[in-house]
């Protein structure tokens, strides 16, 4: 066969280098699934990928901790070739060659079917950060969330996870507050859907007070950092806030009155090594009920393999919207 192209990254001298090479199957990793790789997308996670004090374990590495495309190879019985699949996270681009990059090999345990309802192209605007937004509102309705209990907060709800919570949300009926540090982006959130827009800064806790007005019956919180602790001190008596992200900050400060005083439940979200009877639940949910209504329209960005370099950088600026797809 011949060569196909890949983008990779390498490490000298404590700094990352990334081009776009001719690779071989060969130079594949170990897998029983082989797969031509249709789409893979841009997540926060391969920003912080490229950074020199990274979390890629091994070098030289291709990131994209996303794709989706069509099998060509498998020695697994349960997929064939032809049959259209996707695949996020595990090791992907982090210890294992990733998404961007025209074939990819995995283990069969990583690959989910393609669900009904939804294309491979739908799949990969969702990606990871949709799978992350599904899975956050499906924990908080397990938690008892539902529309008559109020406003739901999206923090960091431009960008991906925040972006499709917010659409999902509004679709399934819920009264959706969204925050963002992005003015000009008003528009962009009310057409998703959000009734209500908030400032970063309204959204921070500055002070440490432990208790505020009651605002919101949930939150989905990609942020974290000190928005997380104003969430927990402003949430609704029984409510939940699902905590998937770190844009604002890893360091959170917390005290235990909300949750002696308020009930409320902190619930965390790990997309990357979520059991796959979740995961297939969470993708059948993304291909019905909670299929994205706006995922055609202004939530998705399509590049090139050659663009990655100045997304990475935007995105870890907080400066991209929405959900940017990598087409091969
Ligand atoms: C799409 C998903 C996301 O976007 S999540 C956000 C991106 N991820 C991160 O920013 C996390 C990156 N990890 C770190 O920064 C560090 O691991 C750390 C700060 C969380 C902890 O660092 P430390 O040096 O104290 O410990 P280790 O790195 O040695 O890890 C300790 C222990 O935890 C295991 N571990 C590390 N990363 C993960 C992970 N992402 N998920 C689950 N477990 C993780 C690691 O393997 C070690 O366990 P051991 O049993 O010893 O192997
Ligand atoms: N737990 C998990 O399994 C997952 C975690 N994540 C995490 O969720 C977060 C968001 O991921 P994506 O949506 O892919 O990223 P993104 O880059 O598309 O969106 C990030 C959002 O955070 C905002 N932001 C940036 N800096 C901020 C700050 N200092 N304060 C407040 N908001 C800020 C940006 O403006 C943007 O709206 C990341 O931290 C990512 O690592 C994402 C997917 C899965």
């Amino acid at each position: 066969m011949e060569k196909f192209r890949a983008f990779v990254i390498d490490k000298q001298e404590d700094k990352i280098q990334s081009e776009i090479k001719p690779l071989s199957l060969t130079d594949l990793p170990e897998g029983d699934v082989t797969i031509k790789v249709a789409y893979s997308s841009i997540n926060y996670k391969d920003g912080l990928a490229t950074l020199p004090k990274s979390i890629v374990r091994n070098y030289p590495m291709v990131p994209g901790i996303d794709l989706a495309g069509t099998v060509v190879e498998s020695s697994n019985e349960s997929f064939k070739k032809g049959d259209e699949v996707i695949v996020t996270s595990y090791e992907l681009g982090i210890s294992h060659f990733g998404g961007f990059s025209e074939y990819a090999r995995v283990p069969a345990e990583w690959v989910v079917p393609l669900p009904e309802g939804l294309t491979i192209k739908e799949a990969m605007i969702l990606g990871t950060a949709g799978f992350t937004a599904a899975l956050s509102i499906l924990r908080l309705e397990e938690n008892g969330l539902t529309p008559k209990n109020g406003k739901v907060l999206v923090t960091g709800a431009t960008g991906g996870v925040g972006s499709i919570a917010v659409d999902i949300l509004s679709k399934k009926g819920y009264e959706v507050a969204a925050s963002s540090g992005k003015k000009s982006e008003h528009g962009y959130l009310k057409q998703l859907g959000a009734k209500e827009i908030l400032s970063r800064e309204e959204v921070t806790s500055d002070d440490g007070k432990p208790l505020r007005k009651q605002l919101f019956a949930a939150a989905v919180d990609p942020v974290g950092g000190k928005t997380l602790e104003y969430l927990l001190s402003a949430t609704k008596y029984g409510g939940s806030v699902a905590v998937s992200g770190l844009t604002g900050g890893a360091e959170v400060a917390a005290s235990v009155y909300p949750f002696i005083l308020r009930g409320i439940n902190l619930l965390g979200i790990d997309s990357v090594y979520c059991p796959m009877e979740k995961r297939l639940t969470v993708w059948e949910r993304l291909a019905s009920d909670m299929k994205p209504a706006n995922l055609d329209k202004g939530i998705v960005n399509e590049v090139s393999l050659e663009e990655i370099p100045s997304i990475v950088e935007k995105i870890l600026n907080g400066e991209v919207r929405g959900r940017t797809l990598v087409k091969m």
